[in-house]
């Protein structure tokens, strides 16, 4: 018998056993060279830490809020598609372990199980993620399911105006099924003879001409949501942003699988913060692993952090115990790095926590 996981990498071998291999590269894989999907993890190791001691820490609080809702740790779940494809619960399950987790859920626009389904099937706090397609209608319909089924914010993302080059599904042929929120709406089990149907179904049917000007008012013309919006890697973007209304930014490069060779998103993640100044909360993802990445994206300006990959292997591996068990890894080992940095609080946790490249330059100088 495989030893228990100890760590949640050991997930995503429990992962790659149980899953085809089509599905399991399509979970794992990012675009092209993969240089940032390398980068999203690579990068936090080459940022230490600088813990404080003789600090009481026999009591650890690792609770904060997002955009009012309490969560138990700084550690939610980012939206993923398509969770049947790991496990026959699919979205269900992950949002059981959310909730038992005591964490906010974000469902993906291309969930497998419905907007309804997975509403009523426990309480987990949850955000509904939006692309909008071209037929506006149909993006509009699903907005307004997710307001009408108390999901309590729209988490729009803008990184995916194409699809990226995803070698590995195009190799596999990654199929595309039919998405039940869509049923009888549009067909998103595309035929394609070459490569990845999947691309080929975004490539058909989102729409690549949204633009500042545009998208954010006709949200809110269609919403009372708040919004928050995915995908910002600049703080040129991370200002706009603000400008249109947002509710809050989730720094991220959609987990390496859009434009290869953009930085770390660990790495840009204190520019956004900066141009942001407070005005709404900064989320981050990308390459979370280890509680000590928590630590070191609440340091440099995160409110909370999403974790994608980690969440679909523990899905995988053993359903909603294995999402829990996911998330309460991360969470332990985030309490951990708490207790022997001196910071028994979330507000104790600071820049001079940690010490990254840019840090490290002057003195080499
Ligand atoms: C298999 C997979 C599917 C994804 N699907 C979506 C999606 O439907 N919508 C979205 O906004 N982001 C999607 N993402 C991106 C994640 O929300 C998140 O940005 C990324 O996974 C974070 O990186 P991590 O996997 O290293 O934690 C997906 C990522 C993966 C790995
Ligand atoms: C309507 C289907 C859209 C699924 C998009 C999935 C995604 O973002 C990914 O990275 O894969």
């Amino acid at each position: 018998m495989a030893s228990e996981p100890v760590n949640v990498n050991a997930f995503q071998e429990l992962a790659r056993q149980v899953l085809p291999k089509m599905y399991y590269d399509f979970y794992t894989g990012g675009a092209e060279d993969q240089f940032t999907l390398k980068e999203n993890v690579e990068a936090f190791r080459r940022i230490t830490l600088r813990p404080r001691v003789l600090v009481d820490v026999s009591r650890i609080d690792m609770s904060t809020t997002v955009l009012g809702y309490k969560i138990s740790a700084p550690i939610m779940i980012a939206p993923t598609s398509m969770h049947q494809l790991a496990h026959p619960e699919g979205e269900v399950a992950t949002a059981r372990a959310a909730a038992a987790s005591d964490t906010i859920m974000i469902l993906s626009y291309g969930s497998t199980c419905t907007v309804e389904e997975v509403a009523s099937s426990c309480n987990a706090v949850r955000f509904f993620q939006l692309y909008i397609y071209k037929r506006r209608d149909i993006s509009a319909q699903i907005v307004q399911r997710a307001e009408k089924n108390g999901y309590k914010a729209v988490v729009l993302t803008v990184d995916v105006p194409r699809p990226g080059k995803r070698e590995a599904d195009i190799k596999n042929k990654m199929v595309s099924p039919q998405l039940k929120n869509f049923e009888g709406l549009i067909s998103t089990a595309l035929d394609s003879d070459e490569g990845s149907s999947f691309e080929a179904f975004i490539r058909a049917s989102f729409d690549d001409s949204l633009c500042w000007e545009d998208v954010i008012g006709w949200l809110k013309s269609i919403t009372t949501l708040p919004i928050i919006i995915k995908g910002i890697l600049t703080h040129e973007d991370a200002r706009k942003a603000v400008e249109v209304g947002v509710a809050g930014i989730v720094v991220s490069n959609h987990g390496a699988r859009q434009l290869d060779y953009t930085p770390a998103t660990i790495s840009v993640l204190e520019e956004v913060v900066y141009a942001v100044g407070g005005k709404v909360p900064v989320l981050f993802d990308g390459g979370i692993r280890r509680g000590t990445d928590v630590f070191k994206a609440l340091a440099l300006g995160a409110q909370a952090v999403l974790v994608g990959r980690p969440v679909i292997y523990g899905l995988a591996a053993n359903g909603e115990d294995g999402v829990r068990k996911v998330i309460k890894m991360l969470k332990d080992e985030f309490e951990l790095t708490m207790a022997l940095s001196g910071c028994p609080s979330l507000k104790d946790i600071t820049r001079s926590h940690v010490r990254t490249e840019s840090d490290r330059l002057p003195s080499m100088l």
